[in-house]
């Protein structure tokens, strides 16, 4: 019967196509490319020397170990637009074939995936199943938490037990996890450090992370009232490393059009750059040193530019 070869054949073609480009939780689609991290380290992250080594390290140790004993856990942190969820991307791409569009990486902003506090318990039900059915599914999974200043302190208290040293929670494995918590915890702080630095006529290349893990110490935060995440970042031991990403100068902004401008395939314009550059704000009021929205709004701004 030609309809069942016919038929046969469709049901193989489909089946093959679902084998070859289905992803899967093995090999084929999860590996690591430490030369592809490192690469993307220095030729897409700008102004971040501190940031940029310490991820390489930690992802690099990580993902090269066969007996990790807990998750990976990171916590980025400083102010707006200076490469918190870039760098995110950027690890997801350089583990997932997919990156962040693979079923593995799951991107969580806390404002917009847990708004409502009235609706606390049963996102925390959510959550808790959220994070063990995809473990279960996939031990190498990606969790990237952004706005974790603002989430609920009792969200927070659910994802605890999980970046923990445990064998097993209830049969799953966590320990070839990844999580990572983004937020502007520390950012005032960090760049009161970088603009310490510049009164004092310091090169910012010479601030280190030990200057910086200053500014998530317990008295600063103390000082500066702070929240849960800050409390939990410090006390609980949980967060393997910490990430300071320093506010963004002027001229990194023109890194950043360059590179908006490269990604669409144009000419690379530093009028053009100076000019979106020259539009955005810049603090402290008086020094005018460094952008605002860091690197943010350029996406946006640059179509201005170039159809003029
Ligand atoms: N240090 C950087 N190097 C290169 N590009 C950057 C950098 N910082 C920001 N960008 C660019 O600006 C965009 C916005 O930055 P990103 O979303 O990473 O900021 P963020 O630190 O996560 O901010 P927020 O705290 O508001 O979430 C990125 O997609 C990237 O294109």
């Amino acid at each position: 019967n030609p309809f069942v070869v016919v038929g046969g054949l469709v049901a193989s073609g489909t089946a093959l196509y679902s084998y070859i480009y289905h992803e899967r939780c093995n090999s084929n689609w999860i590996g690591y490319n430490p030369k592809g991290l490192k690469d993307d380290l220095k030729q897409k992250l700008f102004g971040q020397h501190i940031a940029a080594p310490v991820i390489f390290q930690s992802v690099t140790g990580f993902m090269s170990s066969t007996n990790s004993q807990k998750p990976l856990v990171l916590s980025l942190n400083g102010v707006t637009g200076t490469g918190k969820n870039h760098i995110s991307k950027i690890i997801a791409k350089n583990i997932y074939r997919k990156g962040m569009d693979s079923s593995f990486v799951h991107l969580l902003p806390a404002t917009k995936f847990f708004p409502h506090v009235e609706n606390l318990s049963q996102y925390k039900t959510w959550l808790q199943n959220f994070i063990e059915d995809n473990v279960r599914s996939c031990e190498r999974s990606l969790f990237i938490f952004d706005e974790m200043d603002k989430m609920h302190p009792g969200l927070i208290d659910i994802i605890k037990p999980y970046l923990d040293y445990h064998d097993h929670l209830g049969q799953i494995s966590f320990r070839n996890s990844i999580f990572i918590f983004l937020s502007n915890s520390g950012g005032q702080e960090i760049a009161q450090t970088a603009l310490d630095f510049w009164n004092a006529g310091l090169d910012r290349q010479k601030i280190t992370l030990k200057d910086l893990e200053k500014s998530v110490s317990v008295s600063s935060f103390n000082n500066a009232g702070g929240g849960f995440y800050e409390t939990f970042l410090i006390e609980s031991g949980l967060v393997d490393v910490f990430v300071p990403f320093l506010p963004l100068e002027k001229h990194h902004v023109k890194q950043c059009v360059l590179a908006a401008m490269a990604e669409r395939n144009l000419e690379p314009n530093l009028t053009v750059a100076e000019k979106v550059a020259e539009e955005l704000i810049y603090f402290p009021k008086h020094e005018k040193l460094f952008s605002s929205n860091g690197c943010k709004t350029i996406e946006k701004r640059l179509p201005f530019h170039l159809f003029v």
